[in-house]
C-alpha cells in the first residue's frame, strides 16, 4: 500500500424513490494498492453503493473523488481510464468470440474510429494466460457458461488497465476453485501493480483472504469499515448473518476461517 489516495467515499447516501435510504453516511477510503471486501445480507444495498461509486447512479447526498476530483468533474472517457465497474447482471447478447469481447475492454485507450491491433490483442492474450482461460479465446462468448462469462468480464476490465476496479460479487458463478483463483489474482494485482479493488461477497472467507479492508453493511444502510482484523469477530458476522458462525485459527494456514455450525455437547463429541 502507498500513500496515494485514489478514491475517497464521502458521506454518501442513496434513495431509488426519494423517500427510503438504501444506505446513509457511508464513508471510506481507499489508498493505492488497497483492497475493500463489502458484505451484507441480500438486498442491504451492496449493488446499489457500486452503481453510484461507478457514476451509474448519481449519489442522493455525499460525493466520490477520484484522485482527490470530483468524479462528476470527469470526462466519462478519463473517468473509464481511471476505474472500471464489472457489475453483477450482464446480459450475453454478443455474438463476438471471447478475445475479440475482452479486447473491447481497450476501448478508453483507443481513439474512436481506431480498430485493436496486434498490441491490443497481446494484452488480451496475457491477461486471458494471467487467469488460465486461454482455452475460451475463440469460443462465442454467448454460449460459454455462466462463470466463464464471469471470468471473461473480469479479463475486459483487467485488459482495461485502470487504477481502480468495482467488482460486483466477481465470485458468484465459479465453481470453488476458481473462486480462490479470482481472489488470489486480485491480491496479486493489488500487491504487484497497485491496483485498489472493491468487491462484494457474501463469502467472509473472501475478506479474510484478502486480509485488507473489511465493509460491514447492515439493513439499516449503515457500513462499518475498517481493517479486517478489527471489523470481522465472531458476533458482527452472526449479527449479519443470523446463523450460528465461528472464527477457527488454522494453523497450518496461519490464518482464521469463518465456518458455520452450531458448537453444542453432540457436536463437541
Ligand atoms: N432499480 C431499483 N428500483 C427500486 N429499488 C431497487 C432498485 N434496485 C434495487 N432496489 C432495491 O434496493 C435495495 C438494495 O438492492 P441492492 O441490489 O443494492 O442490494 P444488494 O446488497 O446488492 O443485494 P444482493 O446481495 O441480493 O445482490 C433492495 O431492497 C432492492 O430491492
Amino acid at each position: 500500500m502507498c500513500d496515494e489516495v485514489m478514491l475517497e467515499v464521502k458521506n454518501l447516501a442513496y434513495s431509488y424513490d426519494g423517500v427510503k435510504k438504501i444506505f446513509t453516511n457511508i464513508d471510506f477510503e481507499l489508498h493505492k494498492g488497497e483492497v475493500l471486501v463489502i458484505l451484507g445480507a441480500n438486498g442491504a444495498g451492496k449493488s446499489t453503493l457500486l452503481d453510484c461509486i461507478s457514476n451509474m447512479l448519481t449519489p442522493t447526498t455525499g460525493e466520490i473523488l477520484l484522485k482527490g476530483k470530483n468524479i462528476a468533474k470527469y470526462a466519462i472517457n478519463d473517468v473509464a481510464k481511471l476505474m472500471g465497474y464489472v457489475p453483477q447482471i450482464s446480459t450475453p447478447t454478443f455474438s463476438y468470440t471471447v478475445r475479440d469481447y475482452i479486447v473491447m475492454g481497450r476501448a478508453p485507450h483507443m481513439g474512436i474510429l481506431n480498430v485493436p491491433g496486434p498490441a491490443e490483442y497481446d494484452k488480451v492474450d496475457e491477461v486471458m494466460k494471467d487467469m488460465w482461460i486461454s482455452g475460451l479465446a475463440d469460443k462465442i462468448y454467448a454460449n460459454i457458461s455462466g462463470g466463464e462469462r464471469q471470468q471473461a468480464q473480469i479479463a475486459r476490465i483487467l485488459v482495461q488497465e485502470t487504477d481502480i476496479i468495482l467488482l460486483d460479487e466477481p465470485t458468484n458463478h465459479l465453481d470453488y476453485g476458481n473462486q480462490l483463483k479470482i481472489i488470489q489474482i486480485i491480491s496479486k494485482l493489488a500487491r504487484n501493480r497497485g491496483l485498489t479493488v472493491v468487491l462484494t461477497s457474501h463469502i467472509p472467507d473472501h475478506a479474510i483472504m484478502i486480509d485488507e479492508k473489511v465493509g460491514i453493511m447492515d439493513n439499516l444502510g449503515h457500513m462499518t469499515v475498517g481493517p479486517v482484523k478489527e471489523v470481522i469477530s465472531e458476533e458482527s458476522l452472526k449479527e449479519l448473518y443470523h446463523t450460528d458462525l465461528h472464527l477457527v485459527y488454522i494453523d497450518e494456514l496461519k490464518r482464521i476461517a469463518c465456518v458455520a455450525g452450531k458448537l453444542n455437547d453432540e457436536n463437541r463429541k
